[in-house]
């Protein structure tokens, strides 16, 4: 195994992390134990990263540092087998005789619980290290499980608060962005392209008489043509846009670039997108395409205005 395939912790969308209760939590497991070293440790890109240390002047390691996949260290032993690890005395043990935490920082004790994501994969370790050996009583390591649990359901409630996050951004029915999400998300590209002095477009679409579709075909017809036509604004789309439904039958889509937009070979793809999978339909649709000067404080609001003007021009010259 090159690395832990895990996002580093601080790389992860969730801010709702009590820091300062899981410091509390290691300087507490170091107490209990009179020990000179407890961590809370996550698998990462980088290996075995140290999230919280223990703030004690003999605790080796400190947030940040990481043990590469080649080190035999002993957290990698509980992060890949899920499994909790006592090595009273790793002197007595051969197989920690090349782990740099003994051989270089005599951390001859270790106790480790595995911290999980509540879909079971590996988060990483509550551990306390010791340069004494150790015999700790049933009870003080029941203790640390108990510890390690309270970890687990903080990171299952992280777990769902990022999810509902990430579900309340996005429209049900299609799976692209929903005018919150792309609020959101408009916010911030606004502010980045102020700083870096970038350019956006923004296209309003409304799809045409779509209410005569429904009457016509039926509303779950309906409803898969407005989930191909969103397919069809992704698929034409670069990655670095984004593609919202705005409400009912309209769309919005935000080109996060310098680069011109042809919007007529834009609408002739959308539409062979949509001929593809639904030969026997056509959407008609309309859309107004506005250049954006991020440079000028353009809220949402107003570009939106313009765009539908633009857009109801449109409409209104093929009526
Ligand atoms: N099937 C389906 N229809 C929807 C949904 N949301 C909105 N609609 C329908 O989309 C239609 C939008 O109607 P209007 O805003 O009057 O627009 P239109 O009929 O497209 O007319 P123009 O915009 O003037 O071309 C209404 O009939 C809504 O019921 C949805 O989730 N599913």
């Amino acid at each position: 195994m090159s690395s832990y395939p895990y996002k580093s912790f601080h790389e992860l969308s969730v801010e709702e992390i009590d820091w300062q209760r899981w410091q509390k939590l290691v300087n507490t497991v170091a107490n209990l134990f009179a020990a000179p070293a407890a961590f809370v440790t996550q698998a990462s890109s980088k290996g075995i990263e140290v999230l919280v240390a223990s703030e004690l002047p003999t605790t080796h390691y400190s947030p940040g540092g990481a043990a590469g996949m080649d080190e035999n260290v002993y957290c990698h032993y509980v992060v890949q087998n899920s499994l909790p690890l006592y090595v009273k005395n790793a002197e007595q043990h051969p197989e920690w005789h090349s782990n740099p935490e003994y051989t270089e920082d005599n951390y001859v004790s270790y106790l480790g619980y595995p911290i999980l994501w509540p879909d079971g994969t590996s988060f990483g370790t509550l551990c306390v290290m010791d340069t004494k050996t150790s015999d700790y009583a049933d009870q003080l390591v029941n203790t640390l499980e108990l510890m390690s649990e309270v970890l687990n359901s903080d990171l299952a409630h992280l777990y769902t608060e990022s999810q509902l996050r990430v579900e309340s951004r996005i429209d049900p029915l299609t799976g692209i962005l929903n005018r919150r999400g792309f609020e959101e998300a408009y916010e911030q590209y606004r502010r980045l392209s102020q700083r870096l002095g970038r350019k956006a477009k923004l296209c309003f679409i409304d799809l045409d008489d779509f209410k005569k579709v429904n009457d016509g075909l039926g509303h779950e017809m309906g409803d898969k043509l407005l989930q191909v036509f969103a397919q069809a604004l992704a698929e034409v789309t670069r990655s670095t846009d984004l593609v919202c439904r705005w409400g009912g039958d309209e769309f919005v889509i935000l080109f996060n670039s310098d680069n011109k937009v042809n919007l007529k070979q834009l609408i002739a793809r959308i539409n062979e997108f949509v001929h593809e999978r639904y030969p026997a339909h056509t959407i008609g649709f309309s859309s107004g395409l506005v250049t954006l000067d991020l440079n000028q404080d353009n809220t949402l609001e107003r570009v939106l205005i313009d765009a539908d003007k633009a857009m109801y021009q449109q409409k209104l010259s093929l009526k």
